[in-house]
Order: C-alpha cells, then sequence, then structure tokens
C-alpha cells in the first residue's frame, strides 16, 4: 500500500532551501507518527511530495494510516494507492476498469500514463491501450484529452501498477517544530482547545500550562483534552504540560484586591507567571483563547493592561473570532466534548467587573497583593511530559451529608465577602469559617479526629475541595448539602 503525500501549497511556494528543509521535518514528523502503528514503514521525498508506503495490508491498517496522515500539519491532501503486479497491457486495462469503470458512465475521461524501469510498451501505448478500452467496455461520455470530467492516472514502475483510489483531505498548515515552540494557557475550554490547536497546525510545538485555582476535578479535566490534542494532532514532538498551584494566588487576590478588578489582576498574575514558566523552557510567546468581548476581562482596554505585566508575546489567534465559529473548530476536532463537560473552576468572580480598568489602579490594587505567595506558586509548577496524561487521574469519591450527625463540624468555606452577606447557622452544630483559599494551608490545624461537611452555596466549590483535601490523604472530609 502507497501513499502520496502534497504538501501545503504555502510550503511549496517557498524557497528551495526552506522548501526542502520543511519537506525534512514533515517527512520525520510523519515517521515519528506512524511507526508506532507500522515499524517497518518507508517514506521517501520526491521534490514536492512524500511517497509513504507499508507492506502491511489490511484494511483495518489502511484505515489507521489514513486517520493519522489527515492529522499532520503540513499535508494539503493524499493520495491513495493501489498497487498491483501486472505483466500485459490487457492486464492494465481490466484493473483499471475494475476500478474506475462505474464513475466513467456519461463522463468524458482520458488516460495518463508514467512509467519507469523495463516494460515491452510505451507509456503512450498504455494510454492508447486502457484509453480506448474502457472507451469500449464502458458507457463513457468519450475520451477528452484537454479538460476531460475524470483523469486517471497510472504509474508503471517495472512489472508493477500503481493506480490512484483516492484523495483524502490532509490538515494543512506548516509541519510541527518549523515554527517557533509557544506555551499555551490552557483553561480546557472551548477557546483555549482551538487556540491551541491552531498553533499546532501553524507548525509550533505547542507546550500547556494550567493553572489550578483550586480544582481538582478542572485539573483532571484539562489533563484529559491535553492528552487528546496532543495525541491527535502533534503526537510527532514530546511536549510538557505544567500545572501551576494557583489557590494561593487566588486567595491573596481575593483578600486583597477590590472586586472590580479581581478578575484583570488574575490573569495579570497568570501572565506573569506563564512568562516565567516559558522563560524557564527557552519559550518565547504565550497562547491564550481570548476573544474581544467574550468577558468582562476580555475588552481591548483590559487585555492591553492584562498585556502591560510582562515583556513575554501573548499571541490570540481568536481575538476577532465568533463564539459560534470557535465552538464548531472545537466540534470539529473533537474537543468540544471535553469542553462540554469540564467542571471550570474560578473563585474569582467579581460582582460587577470593571470593562474598562486602569493601568494606575490596577498597579495600586497589586501594591496590596504579597507576590511572595505568586512566586511560590510558580517555584511549586509541576513540569510533566505530557505523555505522562494518558493515564487518567482517579478522583476520590466524595461523601454528601445533611448534617444529621450533630458531631460532624460544619465547614463554611465560601469568600469572607459571601460568608459577611449571609452567615451561616445550623441549630445544633458547631459551624467554622475558613475561606476555600485557606484550606490547603489551615485544614491540617483542625483536631483530626473530627469529620468535617464543607458547606458553600452553590455545592460545587465544597465539592472539589473535599476531592482536593481527600487527594491528600484526609478521609475525614464530606460535603454539606442541607
Ligand atoms: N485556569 C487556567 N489555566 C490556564 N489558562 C487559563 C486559565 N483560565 C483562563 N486561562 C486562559 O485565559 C483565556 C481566557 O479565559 P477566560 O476564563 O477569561 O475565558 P473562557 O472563555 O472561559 O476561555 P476558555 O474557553 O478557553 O476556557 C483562556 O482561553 C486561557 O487561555
Amino acid at each position: 500500500m502507497k501513499f502520496i503525500i502534497k504538501l501545503h501549497p504555502e510550503i511549496t511556494i517557498k524557497s528551495k532551501s526552506v522548501r526542502q528543509r520543511m519537506s525534512k521535518i514533515l517527512q520525520s514528523n510523519i515517521r515519528n507518527v506512524l511507526k508506532p502503528l507500522d515499524e517497518n514503514i518507508k517514506i521517501r521525498s520526491d521534490w514536492d511530495k512524500l511517497i509513504v508506503r507499508t507492506n502491511i495490508f489490511t484494511e483495518s491498517h489502511r484505515l489507521a494510516l489514513i486517520e493519522s496522515l489527515a492529522c499532520i500539519p503540513g499535508i494539503q491532501s493524499f493520495l491513495e494507492v493501489i498497487e498491483h503486479k501486472v505483466e500485459s497491457l490487457d492486464e492494465i486495462l481490466t484493473l483499471t476498469q475494475e476500478m474506475f469503470g462505474d464513475q466513467l458512465a456519461g463522463k468524458t475521461f482520458c488516460v495518463r500514463a508514467k512509467r519507469r524501469g523495463q516494460q515491452s510498451f510505451s507509456s503512450l501505448d498504455v494510454e492508447r491501450y486502457v484509453g480506448g478500452g474502457l472507451n469500449q467496455r464502458c458507457d463513457t461520455g468519450g475520451v477528452k484529452l484537454k479538460k476531460p470530467d475524470i483523469q486517471i492516472n497510472l504509474e508503471l514502475d517495472g512489472e508493477r501498477l500503481y493506480l490512484i483510489s483516492q484523495q483524502h483531505a490532509g490538515l494543512g498548515g506548516y509541519p510541527i517544530a518549523t515554527q517557533e515552540s509557544v506555551l499555551s494557557l490552557m483553561s480546557g475550554g472551548y477557546d483555549s482547545g482551538v487556540s491551541s490547536y491552531q498553533f499546532i497546525k501553524r507548525g509550533s510545538r505547542v507546550h500547556y500550562c494550567f493553572f489550578n485555582l483550586g480544582g481538582a476535578e478542572h485539573e483532571a479535566g484539562v489533563r484529559e483534552v491535553v492528552y487528546y490534542l496532543w495525541k491527535k494532532f502533534g503526537s510527532s514532538h514530546r511536549v510538557k504540560f505544567i500545572s501551576v498551584p494557583f489557590e494561593e494566588v487566588v486567595g491573596e487576590i481575593l483578600e486583597k484586591v477590590d472586586n472590580g478588578h479581581m478578575g484583570v489582576v488574575l490573569k495579570r498574575m497568570m501572565m506573569r507567571a506563564g512568562a516565567a514558566v516559558a522563560e524557564k523552557l527557552a519559550i518565547n510567546a504565550l497562547v491564550t483563547g481570548e476573544s474581544m468581548g467574550q468577558v468582562s476581562s476580555q475588552t481591548v482596554t483590559n487585555l492591553n493592561v492584562i498585556d502591560r505585566v510582562t515583556d513575554t508575546l501573548i499571541l490570540r489567534p481568536l481575538i476577532a473570532a465568533d463564539k459560534q465559529d470557535i465552538i464548531d473548530i472545537a466540534r470539529q476536532i473533537g474537543t468540544a466534548a471535553y469542553a462540554e463537560k469540564m467542571p471550570e473552576y474560578c473563585g474569582v468572580i467579581s460582582q460587577s467587573p470593571t470593562i474598562k480598568a486602569k493601568l494606575g489602579k490596577v498597579e495600586h490594587e497589586e501594591t496590596n497583593f504579597d507576590f511572595a505567595v505568586l512566586d511560590t506558586a510558580i517555584q511549586a509548577a509541576f513540569v510533566e511530559d505530557v505523555r505522562k496524561l494518558e493515564q487518567k487521574w482517579e478522583l476520590p469519591e466524595v461523601e454528601f451529608s445533611q448534617g444529621e450527625d450533630l458531631a460532624e463540624v460544619i465547614l463554611d468555606i465560601r469568600s469572607p465577602e459571601e460568608e459577611e452577606e449571609a452567615p451561616l447557622s445550623v441549630p445544633g452544630h458547631k459551624v467554622v469559617t475558613m475561606p476555600f483559599f485557606k484550606l490547603s494551608s489551615q485544614f491540617t490545624e483542625l483536631d483530626p479526629g473530627k469529620t468535617y461537611l464543607l458547606y458553600c452555596a452553590r455545592g460545587v466549590m465544597s465539592r472539589l475541595q473535599a476531592i482536593h483535601l481527600k487527594e491528600q490523604g484526609f478521609d475525614n472530609v464530606k460535603v454539606y448539602k442541607p
């Protein structure tokens, strides 16, 4: 079985040396992706195309190769070539008729043949014999040499006949690693999945950075979608997944920053941390899924204030894209299913977020922020090889309780503002307040002999925090659901 790989047109218009370099990289990328399917796969370069050849002839193998080739950046399209051993012109005619006969009804056509090696006939003989034979045997619209409805391409190499059976669309773009690497800030929603994909397709090696704002389930979801994206489109290269524990940073913002500015400040903290991680990995750009006007932090004014925080280039491929178009791409590439069930977690939700942040005011708000907290988070960033993400995160089960057992202590984990607005009192129960961002540092100070029922208004954060605590080995936690 053989495939002819056509390079993306943007590659073919490059100068000879650039085209050769890109073609070489593509050849190596294809080898990296297909090798696990076929140890002995052969790939050779031929001017403006690559030839992939396998000696495994099963249908499942054919389908697996097609699926993989369709997801490798840099390929415009690929032709599937069927190979036969032939000895005579009549055999060539019969095999060509078997493959194309049905398509020729009422259509004009011509036959083009290319020949290499020793045969007793010329290319012209083949074109005439096969063209004339097909015209007699099939109910065609006649032979037409210029602009026919169908052109049948035959290739002969010694006693081998190659017939092109199907053309498949490729992904387009540039081969991975022909462009510089980027660090994609990945929250797992529709947007960051699509923006990451666009950079993979454009030839970047995309590494992923996730800020864990306190939700273990969110991280589990992000790990899944990152692994999916990498495996499907980027597996020719190894990349890194970096998880930065941002819980304390969120806590510091909630405590020290004015409510309306919390969103912009959180994004600035993410950019600071993202830039520091990128620098450690020698990466020159961050990628986000931000899109103008989508949420309050994504106005031009606010994005400008966010960008002032770092010299690192921040790329936003979706800045002018419509949400529906982003969702359509997410469906097409397969990340939508992950985005739909992503338990996104954000403890920083301003009641009336500013859409016109002033740099001076934001900088002033940040003077209250303890930057040691951010430094600690950056130091604690956990870097993994993306292949490790194949292993699914098994999250511990959490129990719910309506508070029947009065010995159980209710732990109100809402933010201080929420708690102040609507204090919780449960008759017969001791209620302890401990905002969620203090849990990781203060939970250990509680009496380990007691069971704690975590409470928040919607039951989402309490569940996520309970999972988080259980993961750290605390079994004395449940979720309070009155
Ligand atoms: N927890 C996070 N970790 C890493 N990056 C994040 C995180 N939260 C947001 N980002 C980055 O900021 C961008 C904007 O996030 P925001 O939450 O404002 O919008 P969004 O529409 O929810 O984005 P998405 O659809 O990608 O989740 C995201 O696309 C992503 O690049």
